[in-house]
């Protein structure tokens, strides 16, 4: 039956690189039949999806392998009810596997019972208007098992949209493999593939990223590459790319240098990334910034892939001891994550399906030169789906990470819609400003990766140009938010921090640099419930921002930071907040309806794993002292608006639990209520 659970790949058969000593083949993640079979890796099923989620509900057994074979109408209506509610969860998209129960019989189908069954599964996805596609066909026991990917069908200006940040130590290969993906040319092993992603002349000169990047990577209806690099130039035609593809993955390239770390952390928090992909080079091993950038998002939550490369020029036993080492890692108390190898395209299948449990790290080896592998990372690409899902009746939030001034159009704001719909000509309230005030403001236009599109939603990257507002008004950290919210500006708010780092004491008037979002300002520790912090200690925290008070939401993350030291924390509580609307400014009338607040997200061993990131926080030796950040996308900033960017259940967590679903809260101002919801 459509089993959620992920493939089963009994034959997995270690490939042409030895996999590193008690490596997990990507097959221990295949479910167990009646049970969660090996001991430690149990844990990665505890999102309960293993058996379907739904065992027997509204007249089907979702646990037999025969159910799509001839399901009455209310079985039809309960299974398409269930894709529905897959599709939903996987923001357009699910891997849908037919001929496996969970029940405890044979896997497989007869191939009459597996035709009965494609032919249901095809009607069900004209039903939820999806294209059906077959990503393999094996045989088990009993017969046939099919793994296809259920995908939404989109219109031409529309595509699935899944944010991507690549971290990992300088020369790990960051820019070389964007490279390589993105247009389609494998490098040299000196530096060829990377000229054609470097913003700026030092970088140039240097082979350095030094600012955050955003590069894109279309994929098809069918999985195919989509990139064609302009034949004049070099350089990507991001409409085209996007009018081609059903998916488009931006990568958010983050600099790989210690001096650079204030502007990663940035791209880590202000871009909303639904993965991270770490770089390691097989060569160098797990040195300089690898431990602190995994530890980075490990504490926003964010899920990691690794990818090891320059498998090209990496001696075997070299290469065999990063490996063990990365393994290590992933597995000590600070990471609690569960390294996969992937080998060959079942395995991609397998932790493409099961990889937003967050529990699962999946490594790949690759490399830029010969483009070993590069097929199967392209295939976990594509595989991978938004953690960002969206209702449009969700009252509109935008962050807004950079802002233009466009000769001919004017300002322009980009940044990343955290949920609710803004069409064109919406009006919206900007802000706040110095003094805590939003303004309304009408959208002009909206562009999705460079691309004139009429509204943008939940989860998806946009530039809107404004009316009649200059771009010197506005900053980075700035939101532009539906009337209904009657948003607040926040000067002191709590949060709950965890110390990753500090070489002394942290005391009450200490001042540190808080990333929230897109927010990225200094702010003063005003008092704690302890005497002073240490690196480990977790306290509870009452801040205070020096210069100006910002949109905020209770349960959101933030990241604390200054020089050596580095905090890690949520908010749990908003302050002193302002509410300077526009004296002429009436917010429409609203119902209120009951808000179901996201809970912050402790399961998996994700916040609990807190602890343990101080102990990577501490091995790490790398600090951010001396960061000097050249402004972001400053070669950008002229003419060229830049955006910010089935079967089983990709279970997992989502950004929707992350704070910006939760309530607003403030005990200085009244809220409305619905604020955040
Ligand atoms: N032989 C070989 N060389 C590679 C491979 N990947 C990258 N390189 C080379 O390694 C060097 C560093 O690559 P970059 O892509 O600049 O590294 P980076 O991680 O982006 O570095 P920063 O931008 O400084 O953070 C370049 O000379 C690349 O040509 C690979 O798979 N094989």
């Amino acid at each position: 039956m459509a089993s959620m659970a992920a493939a089963h790949e009994p034959g997995i058969r270690p490939g042409s690189i030895p996999l590193a000593d008690a490596l997990v083949p990507a097959s221990i993640f295949a479910p167990d039949r009646g049970g969660c079979g090996d001991d430690a890796e149990d844990e990665c099923f505890d999102d309960g999806d293993m058996f379907n989620g739904e065992l027997e509900e509204r007249g089907v057994d979702f646990t037999n392998k025969l159910a799509l074979v001839s399901p009455n109408g209310e079985q039809y209506d309960s299974l398409l009810h269930q894709l529905r509610d897959r599709m939903e969860e996987g923001c357009g998209e699910t891997i849908y596997v037919v001929g496996m129960g969970s029940d405890g019989g044979d896997w497989g189908l007869e191939e009459k019972d597996m035709e009965a069954s494609a032919a249901t599964v095809r009607s069900m996805c004209e039903q939820v208007d999806a294209d059906l596609i077959t990503l393999r066909e094996r045989n088990e026991a009993a017969g046939l098992v099919r793994d296809y990917l259920i995908r939404r069908r989109m219109g031409e200006l529309d595509f699935l949209e899944v944010r991507v940040a690549v971290v990992g130590n300088v020369d790990a290969g960051k820019s070389t493999l964007l490279g390589v993906l993105t247009h389609g040319e494998l490098d040299n092993g000196r530096g060829f593939a990377r000229q054609k992603l470097f913003r700026h002349k030092h970088e140039m000169e240097s082979g350095r990223t030094s600012s955050v990047g955003n590069d894109i990577l279309g994929f098809d209806q069918e999985g195919q590459v989509v990139n064609k690099p302009d034949s004049h130039g070099g350089s990507l035609d991001w409409t085209k790319i996007c009018e081609k593809s059903s998916k488009v993955i931006t990568f958010i390239d983050l600099a790989g240098h210690e001096k650079y770390l204030k502007t990663t952390v940035f791209g880590m928090t202000g871009h909303l990334p639904d993965f991270c992909m770490l770089m390691v080079g097989s060569n160098a091993g797990i040195v300089g910034m690898t431990k602190e950038h995994l530890g980075l998002a490990l504490a926003l939550n964010v899920p990691v892939f690794v990818v090891v490369t320059k498998i090209d020029m990496c001696p075997a036993n070299i290469l065999q001891e990063t490996l063990k080492l990365l393994q290590r890692l992933l597995k000590s108390p600070g990471c609690r994550k569960i390294p996969v190898l992937v080998q060959n395209k079942d395995d991609v299948i397998v932790t493409a399906s099961n990889f937003s449990s967050e529990r699962m790290c999946p490594i790949f080896q690759i490399s830029n030169v010969s483009g070993e592998n590069m097929d199967l990372l392209k295939m976990f690409l594509n595989l991978l789906s938004s953690r960002t899902s969206y209702h449009d009746d969700q009252p509109a939030e935008f962050q807004i990470d950079d802002t233009y001034s466009v000769p001919g159009v004017g300002t322009v704001v980009s940044g990343t819609t955290l949920r609710g719909l803004i069409r064109l000509n919406d009006t919206m309230l900007l802000g706040p400003d110095p003094l805590g005030s939003f303004i309304p403001i009408a959208v002009k236009s909206i562009h999705r990766k460079r691309m004139p599109v009429k509204e943008v939603r939940g989860g998806q990257t946009a530039s809107f140009s404004l009316k009649k507002i200059k771009r010197s008004s506005i900053r980075k950290g700035m939101v532009m938010v539906s009337p209904r919210l009657c948003p607040q500006a926040t000067w002191e708010f709590e949060a709950e921090i965890l110390v990753l780092h500090h070489p002394t004491t942290i005391s009450p008037r200490y001042q540190a640099m808080v990333h929230c979002g897109s927010i990225r300002q200094t702010a003063t520790i005003l008092s704690m419930n302890r005497d002073c912090l240490r690196t480990g200690d977790k306290a509870s925290v009452h801040f205070r921002f020096i210069k100006t008070p910002e949109y905020l939401h209770c349960d959101q993350r933030l990241v604390f930071r200054e020089g050596r030291t580095k905090a890690v924390g949520t908010i749990t509580k908003l302050l002193q907040s302002t509410n300077n609307l526009p004296s002429n400014f009436k917010p429409p009338q609203i119902k209120m309806q009951s808000t179901k607040r996201a809970p912050p997200r402790k399961e998996d061993g994700t916040m609990a794993a807190d602890d343990e990131v101080a102990t990577i926080a501490q091995s790490a030796t790398q600090s951010g002292e001396g960061d000097e950040e050249p402004q972001i996308k400053e070669g950008n900033k002229e003419n060229k608006p830049k955006t910010g960017g089935g079967g089983r259940r990709r279970g997992g967590q989502r950004h929707k639990g992350k704070g910006q679903n939760s309530s607003t809260t403030s005990t200085a101002a009244p809220s409305s209520g619905i604020g955040g919801s």
